[in-house]
């Protein structure tokens, strides 16, 4: 168990080319439905949703993140803080398949190695696939990630996306306060058990120049919402 009053939170970007899914995916996780209209996103949004697992309450900032290259400048500074990605690319779209390299190299360039998943979204088009099973399992094993087939429309596998990454990270979370009982929080990128209370909040410049901050444990525990798409918000 992590520290009682703590609540863990943490950033996942999702990246990959426009038009696969994304703002869908995030939209069907934290608020449960799903339109057919295409918006382009601009820059970047932001949803939240809360999840349990294994008894430890987690808070999930998706950042939703634009696909196309001229929104790039933009983007990869919302990367920064990355504590998880998920790699999007679409069953009718060749194009998005070959740029997932490119685009976990962009999140890798920025965060380093952080948990991640490969996602192929729209099986429900899978008669108008574009890409072979096996090449997409190749790309996963070559790139070392867990590989999801989802249908954002049909709802299918979102959850568990979202789902294996928090405990993922958790996983790294506890061995890593396991080897460093001493420090609650880590540096940059790297692993972060917030609390919501400022002024514990402390923050200094690491030896990286990325900027270090300190957080300690939150004793006073806000209630807890039953409902998981209570805890969304659109900034
Ligand atoms: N058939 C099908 N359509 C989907 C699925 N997921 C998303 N779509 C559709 O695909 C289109 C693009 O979805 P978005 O979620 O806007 O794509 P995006 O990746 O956020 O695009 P950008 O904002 O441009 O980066 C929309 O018309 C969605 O309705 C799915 O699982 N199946």
């Amino acid at each position: 168990m992590l520290e009682e009053d703590m609540e863990v939170a943490i950033k996942v970007v999702v990246v990959g080319d426009g038009a696969v899914g994304k703002s869908s995916m995030i939209q069907r996780y934290c608020k449960g439905i799903f339109t057919k209209d295409y918006k382009k996103t601009i820059g970047v949004d932001f949803l939240e949703r809360q999840l349990l697992v294994n008894d430890e309450d987690v808070r999930l900032m998706l950042w939703d993140t634009a696909g196309q290259e001229e929104f790039d400048a933009i983007t990869k500074a919302y990367y920064r803080g990355a504590q998880a990605c998920v790699l999007v690319f679409s069953t009718t779209d060749r194009q998005s398949f070959e740029a997932i390299g490119s685009w976990w190299e962009k999140v890798e360039i920025e965060v380093g190695d952080i948990p991640a998943v490969l996602v192929q979204n729209k099986i429900d088009l899978l008669d108008d696939t574009v890409i072979k099973n096996e090449e997409a399992e190749g790309l996963a094993k070559k790139l070392k990630l867990r590989f999801y087939r989802t249908s954002v429309k049909e709802d299918l596998n979102v959850n568990e996306v979202f789902k294996y990454l928090a405990d993922k990270y958790l996983q790294r979370l506890k061995r890593q306060t396991a080897e460093e009982p001493e420090v609650v929080h880590t540096t940059s990128n790297k692993m972060g058990v917030f609390n919501t209370t400022s002024s514990n909040l402390s923050s200094q410049n690491s030896s990286n120049g990325r900027e270090v901050i300190s957080l300690r444990p939150n004793k006073q525990r806000t209630k807890k919402s039953k409902n998981p798409f209570g805890s969304c918000s659109l900034l």
